[in-house]
Protein backbone atom coordinates (compact mmCIF):
# COMPACT_ATOMS: atom_id res chain seq x y z
CA UNK A 1 0.00 0.00 0.00
CA UNK A 2 1.49 3.53 -0.99
CA UNK A 3 0.30 6.85 0.80
CA UNK A 4 -0.39 9.86 -0.88
CA UNK A 5 -1.10 13.72 0.71
CA UNK A 6 -2.61 16.77 -0.55
CA UNK A 7 -1.37 19.54 0.77
CA UNK A 8 -4.40 21.57 -1.21
CA UNK A 9 -7.14 20.46 -2.65
CA UNK A 10 -6.60 18.28 -5.88
CA UNK A 11 -8.82 16.97 -8.14
CA UNK A 12 -11.33 13.82 -7.83
CA UNK A 13 -10.50 13.17 -11.16
CA UNK A 14 -6.88 12.91 -11.05
CA UNK A 15 -7.18 11.22 -7.74
CA UNK A 16 -9.16 8.98 -9.10
CA UNK A 17 -6.28 7.44 -11.21
CA UNK A 18 -4.35 5.69 -8.11
CA UNK A 19 -5.34 2.27 -7.77
CA UNK A 20 -7.02 0.48 -4.87
CA UNK A 21 -3.28 -0.20 -3.83
CA UNK A 22 -2.60 3.87 -2.99
CA UNK A 23 -4.27 5.84 0.14
CA UNK A 24 -5.39 9.11 0.96
CA UNK A 25 -4.06 9.93 3.60
CA UNK A 26 -4.42 12.48 6.22
CA UNK A 27 -0.87 12.96 7.49
CA UNK A 28 1.88 13.80 5.55
CA UNK A 29 3.92 12.28 8.39
CA UNK A 30 3.10 8.93 7.05
CA UNK A 31 3.14 9.86 3.10
CA UNK A 32 5.02 8.58 0.17
CA UNK A 33 4.46 10.98 -2.17
CA UNK A 34 3.01 14.60 -1.81
CA UNK A 35 0.78 16.51 -4.01
CA UNK A 36 0.73 20.10 -3.79
CA UNK A 37 -0.71 23.17 -6.30
CA UNK A 38 0.27 26.48 -4.46
CA UNK A 39 1.17 25.95 -0.79
CA UNK A 40 4.30 26.85 0.40
CA UNK A 41 6.72 24.10 1.27
CA UNK A 42 9.67 26.78 1.89
CA UNK A 43 9.28 26.30 5.42
CA UNK A 44 7.64 22.71 5.33
CA UNK A 45 10.06 19.74 7.54
CA UNK A 46 9.67 16.79 4.90
CA UNK A 47 9.75 13.60 6.38
CA UNK A 48 12.34 11.19 5.50
CA UNK A 49 9.80 8.49 3.72
CA UNK A 50 8.64 11.21 1.04
CA UNK A 51 10.11 10.24 -2.29
CA UNK A 52 8.20 12.57 -4.67
CA UNK A 53 5.85 15.62 -4.46
CA UNK A 54 4.63 16.50 -7.15
CA UNK A 55 2.83 20.02 -8.36
CA UNK A 56 -0.39 19.79 -9.80
CA UNK A 57 0.93 23.27 -12.07
CA UNK A 58 3.40 24.87 -13.72
CA UNK A 59 5.47 27.68 -11.08
CA UNK A 60 7.40 25.57 -8.57
CA UNK A 61 8.72 29.18 -6.87
CA UNK A 62 6.41 27.43 -3.92
CA UNK A 63 8.86 24.44 -3.15
CA UNK A 64 12.32 24.19 -2.01
CA UNK A 65 13.74 22.52 -4.87
CA UNK A 66 17.26 21.92 -4.31
CA UNK A 67 17.40 21.34 -1.10
CA UNK A 68 14.35 18.43 -1.91
CA UNK A 69 16.96 16.98 -4.74
CA UNK A 70 19.36 16.79 -1.79
CA UNK A 71 17.13 14.42 0.22
CA UNK A 72 16.77 12.78 -2.86
CA UNK A 73 12.89 14.06 -3.21
CA UNK A 74 12.10 14.17 -6.92
CA UNK A 75 9.90 17.09 -7.71
CA UNK A 76 7.50 16.95 -10.68
CA UNK A 77 5.31 19.72 -12.00
CA UNK A 78 2.67 19.36 -15.14
CA UNK A 79 3.76 21.47 -17.72
CA UNK A 80 0.84 23.01 -20.53
CA UNK A 81 -2.04 21.21 -18.57
CA UNK A 82 -3.26 24.27 -16.91
CA UNK A 83 -2.14 26.35 -20.02
CA UNK A 84 -5.74 27.24 -21.68
CA UNK A 85 -6.93 28.39 -18.58
CA UNK A 86 -4.43 31.01 -17.84
CA UNK A 87 -4.58 32.02 -21.42
CA UNK A 88 -8.64 32.68 -21.33
CA UNK A 89 -7.63 34.69 -18.01
CA UNK A 90 -4.94 36.78 -19.92
CA UNK A 91 -7.84 37.70 -22.28
CA UNK A 92 -10.51 38.06 -20.66
CA UNK A 93 -7.59 40.28 -18.82
CA UNK A 94 -7.04 42.69 -21.67
CA UNK A 95 -11.07 43.22 -22.45
CA UNK A 96 -11.42 44.02 -18.28
CA UNK A 97 -8.53 46.84 -18.99
CA UNK A 98 -9.69 48.06 -22.28
CA UNK A 99 -13.51 48.64 -21.42
CA UNK A 100 -15.22 49.48 -17.98
CA UNK A 101 -16.97 46.04 -18.23
CA UNK A 102 -16.50 45.67 -14.38
CA UNK A 103 -17.66 49.68 -13.33
CA UNK A 104 -20.96 48.95 -15.47
CA UNK A 105 -21.76 46.35 -14.04
CA UNK A 106 -21.19 47.79 -10.05
CA UNK A 107 -22.95 50.84 -11.64
CA UNK A 108 -25.99 48.99 -12.62
CA UNK A 109 -25.86 46.56 -9.62
CA UNK A 110 -26.47 50.03 -7.61
CA UNK A 111 -29.33 51.18 -9.17
CA UNK A 112 -33.09 50.75 -8.12
CA UNK A 113 -34.70 48.54 -10.83
CA UNK A 114 -37.47 50.97 -12.22
CA UNK A 115 -38.30 51.24 -15.64
CA UNK A 116 -36.38 54.36 -16.41
CA UNK A 117 -33.29 52.15 -15.46
CA UNK A 118 -33.10 51.63 -19.45
CA UNK A 119 -32.99 55.31 -20.51
CA UNK A 120 -30.59 55.82 -17.47
CA UNK A 121 -28.35 53.02 -18.92
CA UNK A 122 -28.39 54.29 -22.26
CA UNK A 123 -27.39 58.03 -20.98
CA UNK A 124 -24.65 56.93 -18.50
CA UNK A 125 -23.43 54.40 -20.91
CA UNK A 126 -20.39 56.80 -22.09
CA UNK A 127 -18.79 56.43 -18.92
CA UNK A 128 -18.03 52.92 -19.52
CA UNK A 129 -16.83 53.54 -22.47
CA UNK A 130 -13.15 51.99 -23.88
CA UNK A 131 -11.40 50.49 -26.99
CA UNK A 132 -11.17 47.13 -29.03
CA UNK A 133 -7.82 45.31 -28.46
CA UNK A 134 -8.15 44.10 -32.26
CA UNK A 135 -5.31 46.22 -34.14
CA UNK A 136 -3.24 47.48 -31.48
CA UNK A 137 0.29 45.84 -30.39
CA UNK A 138 0.63 43.06 -28.02
CA UNK A 139 3.80 42.40 -26.33
CA UNK A 140 4.58 38.79 -24.63
CA UNK A 141 7.55 38.11 -22.05
CA UNK A 142 8.04 34.37 -21.98
CA UNK A 143 6.86 32.12 -25.28
CA UNK A 144 6.17 28.82 -23.20
CA UNK A 145 2.90 26.83 -22.74
CA UNK A 146 0.61 29.72 -21.74
CA UNK A 147 2.77 32.52 -24.03
CA UNK A 148 2.18 30.70 -26.85
CA UNK A 149 -1.31 29.72 -26.34
CA UNK A 150 -1.44 33.77 -25.56
CA UNK A 151 0.64 35.03 -28.11
CA UNK A 152 -1.73 32.70 -30.82
CA UNK A 153 -4.85 33.61 -29.64
CA UNK A 154 -4.35 37.45 -29.82
CA UNK A 155 -3.39 37.03 -33.13
CA UNK A 156 -6.70 35.53 -34.15
CA UNK A 157 -8.50 38.57 -32.22
CA UNK A 158 -6.75 40.68 -34.64
CA UNK A 159 -3.85 41.81 -32.15
CA UNK A 160 -0.01 42.66 -33.77
CA UNK A 161 1.64 40.33 -31.66
CA UNK A 162 5.28 40.94 -30.13
CA UNK A 163 7.16 37.89 -28.53
CA UNK A 164 10.04 38.10 -26.69
CA UNK A 165 11.96 34.13 -24.90
CA UNK A 166 15.59 33.68 -25.24
CA UNK A 167 15.28 30.09 -24.47
CA UNK A 168 12.11 29.12 -25.98
CA UNK A 169 11.74 25.45 -26.79
CA UNK A 170 11.49 23.88 -29.64
CA UNK A 171 8.31 22.92 -29.03
CA UNK A 172 6.71 26.12 -28.32
CA UNK A 173 8.44 27.96 -31.77
CA UNK A 174 7.00 25.15 -33.78
CA UNK A 175 3.53 25.72 -31.94
CA UNK A 176 3.98 29.44 -32.59
CA UNK A 177 1.86 31.28 -35.21
CA UNK A 178 3.94 33.02 -37.87
CA UNK A 179 2.36 36.19 -37.61
CA UNK A 180 4.06 37.09 -34.11
CA UNK A 181 7.51 39.20 -34.33
CA UNK A 182 9.82 37.56 -32.61
CA UNK A 183 12.02 39.96 -30.45
CA UNK A 184 15.74 39.52 -29.38
CA UNK A 185 15.89 43.03 -28.10
CA UNK A 186 12.68 42.98 -24.79
CA UNK A 187 13.11 47.08 -24.99
CA UNK A 188 11.31 46.58 -28.22
CA UNK A 189 8.31 45.30 -26.74
CA UNK A 190 8.34 48.22 -23.98
CA UNK A 191 8.78 50.89 -26.20
CA UNK A 192 6.34 49.82 -28.76
CA UNK A 193 3.83 48.03 -27.24
CA UNK A 194 0.48 48.75 -25.74
CA UNK A 195 -0.19 45.80 -23.64
CA UNK A 196 2.75 43.84 -22.37
CA UNK A 197 1.88 40.53 -20.34
CA UNK A 198 4.37 38.48 -18.97
CA UNK A 199 4.93 34.57 -18.50
CA UNK A 200 7.97 34.02 -17.56
CA UNK A 201 8.66 31.70 -14.32
CA UNK A 202 9.73 33.41 -10.84
CA UNK A 203 13.46 32.89 -10.60
CA UNK A 204 16.27 34.92 -9.43
CA UNK A 205 17.06 35.88 -12.61
CA UNK A 206 13.30 36.94 -13.32
CA UNK A 207 12.46 38.74 -10.27
CA UNK A 208 11.63 42.18 -10.57
CA UNK A 209 12.72 42.23 -13.96
CA UNK A 210 10.33 44.86 -14.82
CA UNK A 211 10.96 47.69 -12.36
CA UNK A 212 11.46 51.65 -12.73
CA UNK A 213 13.44 51.48 -16.11
CA UNK A 214 11.32 49.14 -18.13
CA UNK A 215 8.21 50.73 -16.91
CA UNK A 216 9.89 54.78 -17.99
CA UNK A 217 10.24 52.80 -21.33
CA UNK A 218 7.05 52.03 -21.82
CA UNK A 219 4.32 53.87 -23.96
CA UNK A 220 1.74 55.99 -21.76
CA UNK A 221 -1.19 54.82 -21.07
CA UNK A 222 0.09 51.07 -20.97
CA UNK A 223 -2.01 47.99 -19.82
CA UNK A 224 0.66 45.77 -17.86
CA UNK A 225 -0.84 42.43 -16.93
CA UNK A 226 0.85 39.57 -14.66
CA UNK A 227 -0.67 36.33 -14.24
CA UNK A 228 2.63 34.93 -13.82
CA UNK A 229 4.08 35.67 -10.13
CA UNK A 230 3.71 39.05 -8.22
CA UNK A 231 7.49 39.58 -7.36
CA UNK A 232 8.52 39.55 -11.56
CA UNK A 233 7.64 43.16 -11.18
CA UNK A 234 8.57 46.11 -8.97
CA UNK A 235 4.91 47.17 -7.86
CA UNK A 236 6.60 49.74 -5.83
CA UNK A 237 7.24 51.41 -8.89
CA UNK A 238 4.80 49.84 -10.88
CA UNK A 239 2.09 51.67 -8.00
CA UNK A 240 3.97 55.19 -8.77
CA UNK A 241 3.43 54.54 -12.56
CA UNK A 242 -0.40 53.60 -11.45
CA UNK A 243 -0.85 56.93 -9.77
CA UNK A 244 0.34 59.06 -12.68
CA UNK A 245 -1.36 57.45 -15.03
CA UNK A 246 1.69 55.95 -17.15
CA UNK A 247 0.40 52.68 -16.58
CA UNK A 248 -3.53 53.04 -17.48
CA UNK A 249 -4.01 49.27 -15.67
CA UNK A 250 -2.38 46.90 -13.99
CA UNK A 251 -4.02 43.62 -14.52
CA UNK A 252 -2.86 41.04 -11.94
CA UNK A 253 -3.57 37.76 -10.52
CA UNK A 254 -1.93 38.20 -6.86
CA UNK A 255 -3.02 39.90 -4.55
CA UNK A 256 -1.38 42.00 -1.93
CA UNK A 257 -1.76 45.00 0.05
CA UNK A 258 -0.01 47.42 -1.94
CA UNK A 259 -2.01 46.19 -5.94
CA UNK A 260 -5.28 45.92 -3.57
CA UNK A 261 -4.80 49.60 -2.59
CA UNK A 262 -3.30 50.83 -5.71
CA UNK A 263 -5.78 52.86 -8.18
CA UNK A 264 -6.19 51.37 -11.50
CA UNK A 265 -5.48 48.17 -10.87
CA UNK A 266 -7.80 44.98 -11.62
CA UNK A 267 -6.76 42.69 -8.91
CA UNK A 268 -8.06 38.67 -9.28
CA UNK A 269 -7.41 35.85 -6.31
CA UNK A 270 -4.85 33.97 -8.21
CA UNK A 271 -7.52 32.62 -10.66
CA UNK A 272 -5.68 31.48 -13.59
CA UNK A 273 -5.82 27.91 -13.12
CA UNK A 274 -8.49 27.83 -11.27
CA UNK A 275 -11.16 26.02 -14.31
CA UNK A 276 -12.53 22.66 -13.90
CA UNK A 277 -10.45 21.36 -16.72
CA UNK A 278 -6.95 22.95 -16.07
CA UNK A 279 -7.63 21.24 -12.37
CA UNK A 280 -8.59 17.73 -13.71
CA UNK A 281 -5.67 18.30 -16.34
CA UNK A 282 -3.03 19.39 -13.83
CA UNK A 283 -4.26 16.07 -11.37
CA UNK A 284 -4.39 13.37 -14.02
CA UNK A 285 -1.25 14.39 -15.13
CA UNK A 286 0.78 14.56 -11.62
CA UNK A 287 -0.99 11.25 -10.24
CA UNK A 288 0.20 9.70 -13.35
CA UNK A 289 3.73 10.92 -13.13
CA UNK A 290 3.88 9.94 -9.19
CA UNK A 291 2.58 6.50 -10.11
CA UNK A 292 5.18 6.14 -12.53
CA UNK A 293 7.84 7.42 -10.15
CA UNK A 294 6.57 5.39 -7.47
CA UNK A 295 5.87 1.71 -9.24
CA UNK A 296 9.13 1.88 -12.18
CA UNK A 297 11.17 4.75 -10.79
CA UNK A 298 10.97 6.77 -14.03
CA UNK A 299 10.92 10.38 -13.71
CA UNK A 300 8.51 12.59 -16.58
CA UNK A 301 8.55 16.21 -15.97
CA UNK A 302 10.50 16.65 -13.18
CA UNK A 303 11.65 20.37 -12.31
CA UNK A 304 15.05 19.25 -10.17
CA UNK A 305 16.25 15.71 -11.06
CA UNK A 306 16.63 14.74 -15.10
CA UNK A 307 14.21 12.89 -16.90
CA UNK A 308 14.63 9.27 -16.81
CA UNK A 309 12.89 6.40 -17.66
CA UNK A 310 13.45 2.40 -18.17
CA UNK A 311 10.17 1.59 -19.25
CA UNK A 312 8.66 -1.27 -17.03
CA UNK A 313 11.15 -3.51 -15.46
CA UNK A 314 11.06 -7.26 -16.77
CA UNK A 315 13.89 -8.67 -15.22
CA UNK A 316 14.19 -9.79 -11.34
CA UNK A 317 14.85 -6.70 -9.66
CA UNK A 318 15.61 -2.69 -10.31
CA UNK A 319 17.24 0.12 -8.09
CA UNK A 320 17.58 3.63 -8.72
CA UNK A 321 19.57 5.86 -7.49
CA UNK A 322 19.75 9.59 -6.33
CA UNK A 323 22.90 11.09 -6.50
CA UNK A 324 25.21 14.01 -7.14
CA UNK A 325 26.29 14.37 -10.50
CA UNK A 326 30.35 14.32 -10.08
CA UNK A 327 32.93 11.48 -11.64
CA UNK A 328 32.95 8.16 -10.64
CA UNK A 329 29.60 7.58 -9.18
CA UNK A 330 28.51 4.19 -11.63
CA UNK A 331 31.59 2.97 -11.61
CA UNK A 332 31.05 2.70 -7.67
CA UNK A 333 27.53 1.56 -7.97
CA UNK A 334 28.55 -1.53 -10.38
CA UNK A 335 31.41 -2.34 -8.18
CA UNK A 336 29.26 -2.39 -4.94
CA UNK A 337 26.69 -4.59 -7.45
CA UNK A 338 29.89 -6.79 -8.89
CA UNK A 339 31.10 -7.55 -5.46
CA UNK A 340 27.74 -8.82 -4.37
CA UNK A 341 27.58 -11.28 -7.38
CA UNK A 342 24.85 -9.25 -8.56
CA UNK A 343 24.64 -9.13 -12.40
CA UNK A 344 23.46 -6.10 -13.89
CA UNK A 345 20.92 -6.40 -17.04
CA UNK A 346 20.48 -2.60 -18.48
CA UNK A 347 21.31 0.53 -16.72
CA UNK A 348 20.41 4.02 -17.41
CA UNK A 349 22.02 7.40 -16.24
CA UNK A 350 20.97 10.97 -16.93
CA UNK A 351 22.28 13.98 -15.00
CA UNK A 352 20.53 17.62 -14.49
CA UNK A 353 22.39 20.44 -13.33
CA UNK A 354 24.00 19.25 -9.93
CA UNK A 355 21.72 15.95 -9.85
CA UNK A 356 21.86 12.45 -11.26
CA UNK A 357 19.50 9.51 -11.35
CA UNK A 358 20.46 6.02 -12.42
CA UNK A 359 18.01 2.94 -12.27
CA UNK A 360 20.01 -0.61 -13.05
CA UNK A 361 17.96 -3.39 -13.71
CA UNK A 362 19.43 -6.59 -12.32
CA UNK A 363 18.86 -10.42 -12.78
CA UNK A 364 19.61 -11.24 -9.63
CA UNK A 365 17.63 -10.09 -6.54
CA UNK A 366 19.24 -7.04 -4.51
CA UNK A 367 19.77 -8.14 -0.97
CA UNK A 368 19.77 -5.61 1.88
CA UNK A 369 24.01 -5.34 2.52
CA UNK A 370 23.72 -4.47 -1.20
CA UNK A 371 21.69 -1.62 -0.86
CA UNK A 372 23.26 -0.52 2.16
CA UNK A 373 26.45 -0.49 -0.29
CA UNK A 374 25.33 1.52 -2.38
CA UNK A 375 23.81 4.27 0.50
CA UNK A 376 27.05 4.30 1.80
CA UNK A 377 28.74 5.48 -1.47
CA UNK A 378 29.68 8.90 -1.15
CA UNK A 379 27.30 12.00 -2.86
CA UNK A 380 24.50 9.27 -3.02
CA UNK A 381 21.04 10.82 -1.76
CA UNK A 382 18.61 8.32 -2.10
CA UNK A 383 18.50 4.57 -2.99
CA UNK A 384 14.91 2.67 -3.79
CA UNK A 385 14.69 -1.36 -4.39
CA UNK A 386 11.50 -0.71 -6.72
CA UNK A 387 11.40 -4.42 -7.41
N1 LIG B 1 -1.97 32.50 -12.55
C1 LIG B 1 -1.94 31.18 -12.53
O1 LIG B 1 -2.85 30.52 -12.01
C2 LIG B 1 -0.81 30.48 -13.18
C3 LIG B 1 0.42 31.05 -13.24
N2 LIG B 1 1.47 30.40 -13.86
C4 LIG B 1 2.76 31.09 -13.88
O2 LIG B 1 3.13 31.28 -15.24
C5 LIG B 1 4.49 30.89 -15.43
C6 LIG B 1 4.66 30.40 -16.85
O3 LIG B 1 3.90 29.23 -17.05
P1 LIG B 1 4.08 28.32 -18.35
O4 LIG B 1 3.96 29.12 -19.57
O5 LIG B 1 3.19 27.15 -18.18
O6 LIG B 1 5.59 27.86 -18.16
P2 LIG B 1 6.65 27.40 -19.27
O7 LIG B 1 7.77 26.81 -18.52
O8 LIG B 1 5.97 26.59 -20.30
O9 LIG B 1 7.11 28.77 -19.96
C7 LIG B 1 7.94 29.70 -19.36
C8 LIG B 1 8.74 30.35 -20.47
O10 LIG B 1 9.45 31.45 -19.93
C9 LIG B 1 10.68 31.52 -20.62
N3 LIG B 1 11.63 32.34 -19.88
C10 LIG B 1 12.37 32.03 -18.80
N4 LIG B 1 13.11 33.10 -18.42
C11 LIG B 1 12.82 34.09 -19.29
C12 LIG B 1 13.26 35.43 -19.44
N5 LIG B 1 14.15 35.96 -18.60
N6 LIG B 1 12.75 36.17 -20.44
C13 LIG B 1 11.85 35.65 -21.30
N7 LIG B 1 11.41 34.38 -21.23
C14 LIG B 1 11.88 33.62 -20.23
C15 LIG B 1 11.11 30.07 -20.78
O11 LIG B 1 12.04 29.92 -21.81
C16 LIG B 1 9.78 29.41 -21.10
O12 LIG B 1 9.58 29.31 -22.48
C17 LIG B 1 4.69 29.79 -14.37
O13 LIG B 1 6.06 29.66 -14.02
C18 LIG B 1 3.85 30.28 -13.22
O14 LIG B 1 4.62 31.12 -12.38
C19 LIG B 1 1.29 29.21 -14.47
C20 LIG B 1 0.09 28.58 -14.46
C21 LIG B 1 -1.06 29.14 -13.74
O1 LIG C 1 -2.87 25.71 -8.57
C1 LIG C 1 -3.23 26.86 -8.83
O2 LIG C 1 -4.39 27.25 -8.78
C2 LIG C 1 -2.18 27.87 -9.21
C3 LIG C 1 -1.60 27.58 -10.56
C4 LIG C 1 -0.30 28.25 -10.74
O3 LIG C 1 -0.05 29.34 -10.28
C5 LIG C 1 0.73 27.53 -11.49
O4 LIG C 1 0.44 26.47 -12.08
O5 LIG C 1 1.87 28.03 -11.52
Amino acid sequence: MYKYHCLNPISNVGLEYFPGKYENSESLEDSDVVLVRSANMHEMQLPKNVVAVARAGAGVNNIPLEDYAKEGVVVFNTPGANANGVKEMVIAGMLLASRDIVGGIEWLEKQEATDDIAKLAEKKKKQFAGCEISGKKLGIIGLGAIGVKVANAAVHLGMDVYGYDPFISVDAAWNLSRSIHHINDLNVIYKECDYITIHVPLLDSTKKMIGADEIAQMKDGVVLLNFARDLLVDEEALAEALKAGKVKKYVTDFANPLVASTPNTLVTPHLGASTEESEDNCAVMAVKELMDFVENGNIKHSVNYPDCSAGTCVDVGRVTINHKNIPNMISQFTKALGDAGVNISNMTNKSKGDFAYTMIDVSTPISSEVTKALKNIQGVYRVRVIK
